[in-house]
């Protein structure tokens, strides 16, 4: 049976698809037999099923990852090294099959799902690469006959929980700094997207990362048990978490009660802004990748189009002549452009945000509908937005570009940090001391200046205010999965 549903997926390698959650180098059901269905979002057809596991099962897997930290651990850098890099290979020798999962469970184009995994795997690759660099400190002593040394340990079992908007990459970029620090792991993927966070394992685990050191517990409706499961158990020593600030905070007040290490990457209400001095062409080619890349649906996405009133006529029918040309429909079909949304309660986020802006006067350029009884959202552009739109308070997530007309620098600034969150900020201008200034002002972890796109696995991601905590990625990002420890030399 498995294996005729895992032949649906279309893969070169089905047996890549597992069906069950993985405990201690175990595939396991849930222990009441009980199952989640998982969706394609562009046909809403069941993709398959995975074990719906409660607070039992996950007690099992923080056992099993303790259990197996101390042989782990004690391996040496240059073995987890070997190890990442057989992964890193592995992820490139199945690039199309790991493309085309994250396609089907996720629904962004299979261009994309592909991006998706050239991305992820470049943070196994990294860390690889990470792992035989953390390197200590020798601190000149205050004391005569005293040597102060600094070396890094691995903080122990951490939990990882992440969202379905990069199925794989968002775990990548946890599990890769954690195993190579000499963690061991619990993950819990998103009920939506589990497939891919399986695959990972099941390569993990081809490339020798020993049983129990990756744990997969796949839930839904017991999340709220297993999260806080997740949180609180005194064996798990760090918590990291990708998804909505709501969440980030329950789990970083769950985290508190052990003082746990926490990194928390939530939710941005990026401002992406077209100064007059700017080549608009390429401001419109990167407002269109920042804006629209996953339909929408990434962290990063611009959530405001702040555009000078001098360039605004010109950039708003462009980006709309653009806009107007993508094709919506299935990621697996080579013309689409753009896939739908995760689910039903994507597109009625955006529906509320549409008719919530036109209402206090905005006017859609372009697109503005959800395609009835699917995923798929018309991508939209609203000119005029008000500043007391919903859209202002809460990110979009979805296909939604909303353009606002501003005068000057100062205007636009205290505009664009008019936020409770600050993850990332893009603004095009040819003015250097603009730029300077701008970059410098932005309240945000990460800005973009000339361009729309920031991810790579070599920068420090992340953000400030309610956007979370610590930084994922670039040269210090294994640092969140090791402890400093001191150790003072005396009677020499
Ligand atoms: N900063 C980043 O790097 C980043 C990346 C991707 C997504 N996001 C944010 O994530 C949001 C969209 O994703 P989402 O809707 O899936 O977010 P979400 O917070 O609802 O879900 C994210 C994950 O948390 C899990 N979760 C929910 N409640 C939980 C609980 N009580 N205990 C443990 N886990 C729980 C979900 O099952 C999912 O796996 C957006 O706000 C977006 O900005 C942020
Ligand atoms: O969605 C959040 C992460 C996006 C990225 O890493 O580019």
């Amino acid at each position: 049976m498995a294996s005729s549903q895992a032949s649906a997926f279309g893969l070169k390698d089905p047996s890549l698809i597992k069906f069950q959650g993985l405990i201690d180098g175990k595939w396991v059901d849930a222990k009441d037999g009980a199952k989640i269905v998982v969706k394609n979002p562009a046909s809403n057809q069941e993709l398959g099923t995975v074990p719906e596991m409660g607070l039992a099962e996950t007690e099992e897997a923080i056992a099993a990852a303790a259990k197996a930290f101390p042989a782990w651990s004690t391996t040496t850098a240059k073995e987890r090294h070997d190890i990442l890099m057989k992964m890193y290979a592995l992820m490139q020798q199945h690039h199309d099959d790991l493309g085309r999962l994250i396609t089907l469970e996720n629904g962004k184009t299979l261009t994309e799902g592909k991006g998706e995994n050239t991305y992820s795997s470049s943070f196994i690759e990294w860390y690889a690469e990470e792992a035989i660099r953390t390197y200590g400190e020798q601190i000149p002593s205050a004391f005569k006959n005293v040597r102060n040394i600094v070396i890094k340990q691995p903080v122990g079992v951490v939990s990882i929980m992440t969202p379905w908007n990069f199925p794989s990459a968002m775990i990548t970029r946890k599990l890769g700094a954690a195993l190579a620090a000499g963690c061991t792991t619990v993950i819990k993927p998103p009920p939506e997207t589990p497939f891919s966070a399986l695959a990972l394992a099941e390569l993990a685990s081809r490339a020798g990362v020993p049983d129990g050191v990756i744990n997969v517990v796949t839930t839904e409706k017991n999340v709220a048990a297993v999260g806080k499961q997740m949180c609180e158990s005194p064996i798990v020593k760090k918590v990291t978490f990708t998804g909505s600030t709501p969440v980030a905070k329950l789990l970083a007040g769950m985290a508190a009660s052990t003082l746990k290490k926490v990194s928390l990457e939530a939710g941005g209400n990026a401002p992406f802004i077209v100064f007059d001095d700017a080549n608009i062409d390429e401001a419109v080619a990167a407002a269109i990748v920042c804006k629209f890349r996953g339909s929408g649906q990434t962290c990063v996405c611009a959530n405001w189009i702040y555009v000078h009133s001098t360039v605004y006529a010109e950039f708003a029918s462009r980006l709309a002549e653009k806009v107007a040309a993508f094709k919506i429909g299935d990621g697996l079909d080579e013309s689409t452009t753009h896939g739908p949304l995760i689910h039903s309660r994507a597109t009625e986020k955006v529906t509320r945000h549409i008719e919530d802006a036109v209402s206090k006067g905005a006017q859609v350029l372009v697109g503005g509908k959800v395609v009835e009884n699917t995923n798929f959202f018309q991508p939209t552009v609203l000119s005029d937005v008000p500043s007391d739109a919903l859209i202002n308070d809460e990110e979009t997530f979805g296909p939604l570009a909303a353009l606002v007309k501003f005068d000057t620098e100062d205007e636009v600034i205290k505009l664009a940090n008019a936020t409770e969150v600050g993850l990332a900020g893009y603004f095009f201008s040819r003015d250097i001391g603009r730029a300077w200034r701008v970059a410098e002002k932005l309240e945000v972890g990460m800005v973009a200046v000339n361009t729309g796109l920031i991810s790579q696995a070599v920068i420090p991601f992340g953000g400030v205010k309610e956007s979370g905590l610590g930084r994922e990625g670039g040269p210090h990002g294994i640092d969140e999965y090791m402890n400093e420890k001191l150790i003072v030399f005396g009677g020499l």
